[in-house]
């Protein structure tokens, strides 16, 4: 009797998994239960490999089940642009759990006005604070300045050079936010807002968590402490950290004042405005402690991460060494800093960090956005509520655009001796949520490299060359190195 009725019921549950839940969706992998295609992406890690296959078998429109959840992906550069530029607005959404601060503040983790509001606040603070002026450079230069006296100390010696840079990109973040930066002094500070930060990356980089938090009812089942239980200790420790800077801003804030020196005080003085006409949610102090973290979160790890690649590949590849040295000894000739201003001289080194984000390739699986209504991606219908992803990773590795793909040549993006745009690399995402903080990193990729690589011979160091492997980490971090510098000038 059992056998009789099992029968049935596994046929009806492989009929409706196999061909019932995809039926109006666009062709794509077939997913396992549960986990859906999720184990492809290990088999090799970082995942690009199958969504490489896939893309070719499939075409540039495809569906992929993220767990329960299917997700549209597009990896062509044109389908992107119509569905993302085009049609922006109907893909603005992100798909939102409330993992990371436990509610639905910040930008990261909102939709709507919320999201919309606070977007546009930040980016013009940011732009008041400096991007849109000198004044962020200046701040930059000065913290390069700190970063070669600290680096002069060390000539000769076996160094950790990313672990440094780390601070300097921790110190830039800070600085935006509460016009402070950690000195060598405060060096224990920084470790410990740095501890905090990676603490949350690896738990939802953990395979359990990664899991719960696409299907939040496996936190029942899956033994040990829950995703929730886990990323709200160390959201706890962030929030504590980030109350303790804004409430010495509080103490000092001078509301009179115009001009603000950093994000903490432009906020405290919306937020009064905004409590005088009555709105007490929109600039509430959730969304200002949501804020910190999600410009910490979304900041230091991807600038340092980017940072650290270009290293890698400058000690990899001599001959494209020789040819940044090469420009940078006829266009600059000195050890004077190197700014933004220098830039349209020197189109080689702008060609090696264009390649270095190509060839990064840190995000191998973008944020998860959601179609707002009915619509069509590349002919195809697709319902509201449906998500989508721009899958950036595999369109900077397609041959047809960037061929020999797996080869650092920053020469294509090098045209008659200039440096060449080529739309398709956007390292930065498309669209309505494309990077916030582009401007700001893009201008200390620039400034850090371009200095660091004038300034100082860099040799791998004791361990020998940095691996290049990407399957170690899910967020396709290099591996640890340390380098040996030796200055280019003397002084
Ligand atoms: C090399 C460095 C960086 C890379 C490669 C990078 C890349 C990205 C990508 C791919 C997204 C997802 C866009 C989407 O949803 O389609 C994103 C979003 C975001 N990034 Fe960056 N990012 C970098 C640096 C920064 C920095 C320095 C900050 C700020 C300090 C920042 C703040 C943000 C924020 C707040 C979002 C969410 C924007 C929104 O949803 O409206 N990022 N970034």
């Amino acid at each position: 009797m059992i056998i009789i009725l099992t029968f049935p019921l596994i046929a009806l549950f492989l009929f409706h998994e196999l061909f019932w839940k995809r039926r109006k969706l666009p062709p794509g992998p077939i997913p396992l239960p549960i986990v859906g295609n999720l184990l492809s992406l290990a088999l090799p890690k970082p995942g690009y490999e199958a969504f490489r296959k896939w893309s070719n078998e499939y075409g540039p429109v495809f569906t992929f089940w993220l767990a329960t959840k299917p997700f549209i992906i597009i990896t062509s550069f044109d389908i992107m642009k119509e569905t993302f530029v085009k049609d922006g607005d109907t893909y603005s959404d992100k798909q939102l759990n409330g993992d990371g601060h436990g509610s639905f503040y910040g930008v990261l983790d909102t939709n709507g006005e919320m999201w919309r509001e606070h977007r546009r606040f930040t980016l013009t603070q940011l732009r008041d604070l400096g991007l849109g002026k000198d004044l962020m450079q200046q701040k930059i230069l000065l913290e390069i300045e700190e970063l070669h006296s600290f680096l002069d100390e060390h000539i000769g010696e076996n160094i950790d050079l990313p672990k440094v840079l780390d601070r300097s990109v921790g110190n830039i973040i800070n600085l935006t936010l509460f016009n402070k930066r950690f000195s060598t002094k405060e060096r224990d500070e920084f470790i410990y807002l740095k501890t905090l930060v990676d603490g949350m990356f690896n738990t939802v980089a953990e395979f359990r968590f990664f899991i719960q938090h696409l299907i939040p009812w496996t936190s029942k089942i899956i033994p040990g402490p829950t995703l929730h239980e886990k990323t709200k200790e160390w959201r706890n420790l962030l929030d504590e950290f980030f109350k303790k800077q804004i409430e010495e801003h509080r103490k000092e804030i001078s509301f009179d004042d115009v001009e603000s020196l950093d994000y903490v005080e432009s906020f405290l003085k919306e937020q009064k405005r905004r409590e005088e006409d009555g709105d007490k949610d929109t600039f509430c102090n959730q969304q200002l402690m949501a804020m910190c973290f999600d410009l910490f979160m979304a900041g230091l790890m991807t600038t340092t991460t980017t940072l650290t690649w270009g290293i890698a590949y400058y000690l990899h590849n001599k001959d494209v060494q020789q040819e940044i040295k090469k420009e940078l000894d006829q266009v600059i000739g000195s050890s004077r800093l190197i700014s933004t201003a220098d830039k349209n001289n020197l189109p080689f080194l702008s060609a090696f960090l264009n390649e270095t984000q190509r060839c990064a390739n840190i995000i191998p699986l973008n944020l998860l956005h959601v179609a707002k209504k009915d619509t069509k991606i590349g002919g195809m219908e697709v319902k509201k509520g449906t998500g989508v992803i721009a899958q950036i990773s595999t369109l900077m590795f397609d041959d047809k655009v960037f061929p020999d793909p797996q080869r650092f040549n920053p020469d294509r993006f090098i045209e008659n001796g200039k440096l060449k745009k080529v739309d398709e690399l956007i390292p930065f995402s498309i669209g309505k949520r494309q990077c916030l903080g582009e401007s700001l990193a893009r201008m200390e990729l620039f400034s850090f490299f371009a200095n660091l690589f004038n300034r100082y011979e860099i040799e791998a160091g004791n361990g020998g060359l940095p691996s290049m492997d990407k399957s170690n980490d899910n967020f396709v971090m290099p591996r640890k190195f340390n380098v040996v510098l030796r200055k280019r000038y003397e002084e």
